[in-house]
């Protein structure tokens, strides 16, 4: 079985875990909202379709935003497994052991681990994967997992990440996003731009240059750098 797989969607399910309550896989956060992963999954990939100048007639010579579509990948993927740890349980086929062991055998996560891809794909055959994963969420047939994740994979790929990669920044924007909770992101107290930065871009660069910086340094690292703008 993968680890770094395994590793993920357990940081995930702790994750919900705190920002919905335990019960979150009934599909009911501890306040009572409805939750639907499949539409955070399709509103993050409208955001992705952003990093793009897709629209043309304005900034039509603009580069792609690649570093941005890159952690708009990485929130998806937040979504994505969610989504599968919601239908193992609902459709009792087991817990995060076995999602970790079916994704574990999946030939798209494969060529992620193998080839560690620099490169970044055509902008047109991105936006169109991003699109597939966006119908796939939209509909409404029974969820096609494996057809997600295979997708998933492959966006991987197009956007310059590998397995490597993908976990790095993961576990990163995971820990930035049990640190927006614990700081009231909830009841919008929470402070995004930090000085100059964003919360995101602070995080991806106290993480890319502590390159053995543990989860837990993160966070008090986050944690010295908020309260030196926000007090
Ligand atoms: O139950 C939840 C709810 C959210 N998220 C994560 C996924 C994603 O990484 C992030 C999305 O939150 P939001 O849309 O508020 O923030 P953002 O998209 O990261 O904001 P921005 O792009 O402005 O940084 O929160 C979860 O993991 N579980």
């Amino acid at each position: 079985m993968n680890s770094k797989i395994l590793l993920m969607l357990q940081l995930q399910n702790q994750l919900n875990d705190a920002t919905n309550g335990d019960e979150w896989t009934k599909g009911l956060t501890k306040n009572d909202k409805v939750i639907n992963w499949r539409r955070c999954i399709y509103m993050e990939c409208a955001e992705m379709i952003d990093s793009f100048s897709w629209k043309h007639w304005k900034n039509i010579y603009q580069e792609p935003d690649w570093d941005n579509l890159q952690i708009e990948v990485v929130d998806v993927w937040h979504f994505i497994m969610s989504l599968a740890i919601e239908n193992y349980h609902q459709e009792m086929k087991g817990g995060i052991e076995d999602i970790a062991m079916m994704i574990s055998d999946l030939e798209a996560l494969h060529s992620i681990e193998n080839e560690g891809s620099e490169e970044y794909a055509l902008d047109n055959a991105v936006m169109q994967k991003v699109e597939e994963i966006m119908s796939l969420s939209l509909s409404r047939d029974s969820l096609e997992l494996n057809r997600l994740l295979t997708d998933f994979f492959e966006l991987v790929s197009m956007s310059g990440l590998n397995l490597d990669t993908l976990y790095r920044l993961y576990v990163g924007k995971n820990i930035l996003n049990q640190f927006r909770q614990d700081n009231g992101y909830k009841d919008g107290s929470y402070v995004k731009v930090w000085g100059s930065e964003e919360d995101n871009v602070v995080m991806k660069r106290l993480w890319e240059e502590n390159p053995d910086l543990k989860p837990d340094a993160l966070y008090k690292e986050l944690t010295k750098a908020y309260h030196a703008f926000v007090k």
